[in-house]
C-alpha cells in the first residue's frame, strides 16, 4: 500500500504541473522517465506501460496518461482495501477514494463513497445504478425550473407552476360515503397561500403533516384572490437538503416507488463531489468541437447553475453519445471489413440483365447500382443500406447484385421479414432472374418437413443460386454452399445484432429499406452501413393523391370507393391496430368488414389480418390478385411490400393511430399500376397536433420529406421511433436538429480510430474505459 500511495504522490506533481499548462519541459518529463525506471515502478507494470514514451507526447495527451496511471493506481490501492477490513463510512468521507472510469465497485463500497445512508445503494440498484459511474450518467429526464417562485397575485388561471413552501393547515371531510377530500393550505416563503386538495387518496395524506415542507407543481385554478393548485406532482423536501430540490432548475429523474426525487438527486450531488471524472475527450478536441469539459457538464445536467450552464452540459453530453455511437459502430463494422468476398461484377453481365427487363433502370437505381458493384469488387465486405421510396425498383437493384454474384460462381439470399412478402419476392426473383438461368429457390417454415430438407439440402449442395427466406434463413443456421452476397430487405425489424451476425458469416451484405429516414437518423442507426439511395420513382407514375376527412364524412369517402369499384378497381380498407391488442384488432376489423358490406351492397368484401396463417393469408391476397372481390378489409398485415396493381384506392380509418412512415408505407400499397390512385385518412377524434401530422402525408408523397417533417413536429426527446430501430440509447439526442453534431462526433470518431484502430494508447484510456462502460453489445467486447 505504501508503495502505492507513493507512486501516486509521485505522479500527482507533475500532473499538476500539466494542468497548470505549458510548465512541462524537460526536467518534469526526466523526473517521469526516471520514477518510471526506478525500482518503485516494478510492481505497476500497467502503470508503466500508460505511461511510455512519456516525454514524446503532446501536452494535453500527458495530462491525459498521467490522469489514467493515478486511476489505475486508485483501483490498485481500492483493490487493497478491500482486501482488509472494510472502510467506515467517516474515513471515506473524509477522503473520498477517486473513481477509475466505469470502475465496477462492491456495493458496500459505493454506499460509503456515495454516503446516501442505510439502504441507499440497494435503492439506487433497483434503478440498476450500480456503480458512481451509472450515477452520474443516469441523467434526469426533464428539469423544472423552481427557481422565482411566482408571485402568486400574478399567476394566471390555468399556468403551470411549481410552489414550495410548508403545510400550514389540513383539513379531511366527507361530503359523501366512499368519497374522501383532503385539503392543504400551502404557505410560500413569500408569503403567499395556496389550496390543493386530493380526493379518495388516503396515501398521500401521510406525506401532508402540519409543518411538512413540499414542492408541488400543478395548474392554477383561481377563485377570486384565491389561488388553487390542481397538483399533478408533490415532492416532500427535507429542510436541510432542501437547496436541491427548490430555489433552482432541479432535475426530475426516472424513479420507482419508494425511492424520492430528493434521494435521487442527493446521490447525484455526492457522486459529482466524489467522483470528478477524468474527461475522455482531451483538451484539443474539446476546444476543436466547442464543448465544455466533463466535469462542468455532469454538474449541468444534474445540478445546473442556470440555463446557459444546463445548456452547455446538454450539448457536451449530447455530443458524447454521438460519438460513443459512432465509435462503437465503426469498431464493430471494423472486424468484419476486412475480408469481404472480391466479386468481378462485370459490365456485361449488367447489361444482359437489364435487357431483359421490360423497362429500363432508371438514373437514381442506376447510380446505386454503381455503388454497389464498386463495393463487390473491392476486396471490402460491402455493408451497404439502399434506402428508397416503396415502389422505387429496390428488389430490381438487388435483383441485379444478386445476378452479378451467381455469375461470379458465388450463392445468394434474400430475406423478407414475413412469409407472405418471402413468398412474393420469390415470385418476383423468379420473374427477374428465372430466364437468365438463374436457379431460385424458396425456404420459409410453412413448407413441409421433407420439402425444406430437400431444400436445405440442395442449398447445401450448390443446387441453388439464390433462395429466398425469412430471417430463420441465418437465424437457423442454413448451411450455404459458397454464399456470396446476402440481401437482407426491411431493416427495421431486422436488428443491429443480427446484421452483425450475418456480416460476421462473411458475406456481402446489402440492406433494403422502404422507410425513408433523415439522414441524421440514418447517420446513427445505420452508422455501420454505408448510404445509398434511389430518390426518384420509375417514370410514368402519377402520385397518389391523398385526402384527410373527419370520420363524420366517411359515408362520403365509401361513395367514392363504390365508384373506383364500378370502374373496375379494388380497394384497400386498413384500420388500426388497437392497443396491442391481436384480438381486439381482430374484432375491429371483422366488424368494419360486416358493416362494409352493408355500406357496399355491390361490392365483394373480404378479410385479412394477423391471426390467419401464413398459407390462408397468402389465399386470401391470391384472391384479391386475381380480382375475385372487390374491398380487402386488413389489419396492418399488408403494411409492407404487397403488391395489387388493380387497386386504386385506399381507406385508412383511425388514420390518427397511426405513424407518419406507417402511412406512408400503407398509402404505397396503392398506386402501383397504371390508373390515378387514392388514398382517404379517416381520422377520428384528435389533437390540433395530429392534424398536423396528417396534414403531412396529405401533402407529399415524397418520403424523405415526410420523415425530416414528422421528426421536425415530434420534436426532441421523442425517440420511440429510433429505439425501435436499433439505436442504443440516446437520452440527450434530438435528431431533428442534430445532424450536424452527428456529422462531427462521426468525424471526430473516425479519426481517432484511422490513428489508433484498437484505442491502444494509454491516452486514450479513458475513453475506452468509457466506451466499454456505454457498450452493452456482445460483439462489441469481442472486438474490443
Ligand atoms: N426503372 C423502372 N422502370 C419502370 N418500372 C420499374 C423500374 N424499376 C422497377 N420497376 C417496377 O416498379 C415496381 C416496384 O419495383 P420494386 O418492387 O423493385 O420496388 P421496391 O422499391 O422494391 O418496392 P417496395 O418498397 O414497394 O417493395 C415493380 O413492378 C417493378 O417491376
Amino acid at each position: 500500500m505504501a508503495t502505492v500511495q507513493e507512486m501516486r504522490e509521485r505522479l500527482r506533481r507533475p500532473l499538476a504541473a500539466e494542468l497548470a499548462g505549458g510548465c512541462h519541459d524537460r526536467v518534469v518529463a526526466g523526473g517521469v522517465e526516471r520514477l518510471l525506471a526506478s525500482p518503485l515502478a516494478s510492481p505497476f507494470p500497467q502503470v508503466r506501460e500508460k505511461l511510455g514514451g512519456y516525454a514524446a507526447l503532446g501536452g494535453p495527451e500527458r495530462a491525459e496518461a498521467l490522469g489514467a496511471a493515478l486511476a489505475l493506481l486508485d483501483a490498485a490501492e481500492k483493490k487493497a482495501g478491500d482486501r482488509g477490513p472494510r472502510p467506515r463510512a467517516q474515513a471515506t468521507r473524509t477522503a473520498p477514494p477517486q473513481a477509475a472510469p466505469g470502475e465496477r465497485l462492491p456495493l458496500d463500497a459505493e454506499t460509503a463513497r456515495l454516503d446516501t445512508g442505510p439502504g441507499g445503494a440497494r435503492k439506487l440498484a433497483t434503478l440498476g445504478l450500480h456503480t458512481l459511474r451509472d450515477v452520474l450518467h443516469a441523467y434526469p429526464h426533464r428539469h423544472e425550473d423552481r427557481r422565482a417562485l411566482p408571485d402568486l397575485s400574478e399567476v394566471e388561471e390555468g399556468q403551470k407552476v411549481t410552489v414550495s413552501g410548508q403545510v400550514v393547515s389540513k383539513h379531511r371531510r366527507s361530503p359523501k360515503p366512499g368519497m374522501q377530500i383532503l385539503e392543504i393550505v400551502l404557505e410560500t416563503p413569500s408569503g403567499g397561500r395556496v389550496r390543493a386538495s386530493w380526493f379518495n387518496q388516503p396515501w398521500v395524506e401521510r406525506q401532508l403533516k402540519e409543518g411538512a415542507r413540499l414542492v408541488l407543481t400543478g395548474r392554477v385554478k383561481k377563485f377570486g384572490r384565491s389561488v388553487q393548485l390542481g397538483v399533478e406532482h408533490l415532492e416532500t423536501v427535507d429542510g436541510a437538503q432542501d437547496s436541491l430540490s427548490t430555489g433552482r432548475i432541479v432535475g426530475v429523474y426516472d424513479s420507482k416507488e419508494g425511492i424520492s426525487q430528493e434521494f435521487l438527486r442527493r446521490a447525484a450531488h455526492k457522486a459529482l463531489q466524489a467522483a470528478p471524472p477524468g474527461d475522455y475527450l482531451p483538451i484539443h478536441w474539446r476546444q476543436k468541437y466547442g464543448v465544455t469539459d466533463l466535469g462542468d457538464a455532469l454538474w449541468g445536467i444534474h445540478l445546473p447553475g442556470d440555463e446557459a450552464h444546463l445548456s452547455r452540459a446538454t450539448a457536451r453530453l449530447r455530443f458524447d453519445e454521438y460519438l460513443f455511437l459512432e465509435l462503437r459502430m465503426l469498431l464493430q463494422g471494423e472486424d468484419a471489413v476486412l475480408q469481404g468476398k472480391r466479386f468481378e461484377a462485370r459490365g456485361e453481365d449488367i447489361h444482359t440483365f437489364e435487357g431483359a427487363l421490360p423497362f429500363r433502370f432508371t438514373n437514381a437505381q442506376r447510380r446505386v447500382l454503381l455503388e454497389i458493384t464498386d463495393d463487390m469488387r473491392s476486396d471490402r465486405q460491402m455493408a451497404r443500406l439502399v434506402q428508397g421510396d416503396v415502389g422505387s425498383g429496390k428488389t430490381a437493384v438487388a435483383a441485379c447484385a444478386l445476378y452479378l454474384a451467381v455469375r461470379d460462381g458465388y450463392q445468394g439470399a434474400l430475406m423478407a421479414p414475413t412469409e407472405i412478402l418471402a413468398r412474393q419476392h420469390y415470385a418476383n426473383l423468379v420473374g427477374y432472374l428465372g430466364q437468365l438461368d438463374v436457379r431460385v429457390g424458396l425456404l420459409i417454415g410453412a413448407m413441409t418437413p421433407k420439402a425444406k430438407l430437400e431444400m436445405q439440402t440442395r442449398i447445401a449442395q450448390g443446387d441453388v443460386d439464390v433462395v429466398v427466406g425469412t430471417q430463420a434463413l441465418i437465424q437457423e443456421n442454413v448451411q450455404f454452399d459458397h454464399l456470396g452476397l446476402a440481401v437482407v430487405d426491411e431493416e427495421h425489424r431486422f436488428g443491429v445484432q443480427q446484421r452483425r451476425r450475418l456480416l460476421k458469416s462473411r458475406p456481402d451484405v446489402l440492406v433494403m429499406s422502404a422507410t425513408p429516414i433523415p439522414r441524421s437518423l440514418a447517420l446513427t442507426a445505420y452508422g455501420d452501413l454505408e448510404l445509398s439511395i434511389i430518390d426518384e420513382l420509375p417514370p410514368g407514375r402519377t402520385p397518389v393523391e391523398t385526402k384527410l376527412i373527419q370520420d363524420t364524412h366517411r359515408a362520403q369517402a365509401y361513395g367514392f370507393v363504390m365508384r373506383q369499384i364500378r370502374e373496375g378497381r379494388q380497394a384497400f380498407v386498413v384500420t388500426a391496430l388497437i392497443e396491442e391488442n391481436e384480438n381486439l384488432e381482430l374484432l375491429a376489423a371483422t366488424q368494419l368488414a360486416d358493416d362494409l358490406k352493408v355500406l357496399l351492397p355491390e361490392a365483394r368484401v373480404d378479410l385479412l389480418h394477423g391471426k390467419m396463417s401464413a398459407a390462408e393469408k397468402d389465399h386470401v391476397m391470391e384472391r384479391f390478385r386475381a380480382r375475385e372481390f372487390d374491398v380487402l378489409v386488413s389489419t396492418t398485415v399488408i403494411e409492407v411490400g404487397v403488391d395489387v396493381p388493380n387497386a386504386s384506392v385506399m381507406v385508412i380509418e383511425n388514420a390518427e393511430r397511426f405513424g407518419l412512415a406507417q402511412l406512408h408505407q400503407l398509402r404505397g400499397r396503392v398506386g402501383r399500376g397504371s390508373a390515378k390512385s387514392y388514398c382517404v385518412l379517416v381520422a377520428g377524434e384528435h389533437s390540433k397536433k395530429t392534424r398536423q401530422r396528417l396534414k403531412i402525408i396529405e401533402g407529399s408523397t415524397d418520403g424523405f420529406v415526410i420523415a425530416e417533417a414528422d421528426l421536425k413536429l415530434r420534436g426532441p426527446g421523442e425517440l420511440r421511433g429510433t429505439r425501435q430501430s436499433g439505436i442504443p440509447d440516446l437520452r440527450l439526442a434530438d435528431l431533428a436538429n442534430d445532424a450536424e453534431i452527428i456529422e462531427q462526433a462521426r468525424e471526430l470518431a473516425k479519426h481517432i480510430l484511422a490513428h489508433d484502430p484498437r484505442l491502444e494508447h494509454p491516452r486514450l484510456g479513458y475513453l475506452r474505459a468509457e466506451l466499454q462502460s456505454r457498450s452493452q453489445s456482445v460483439a462489441f467486447r469481442e472486438v474490443i
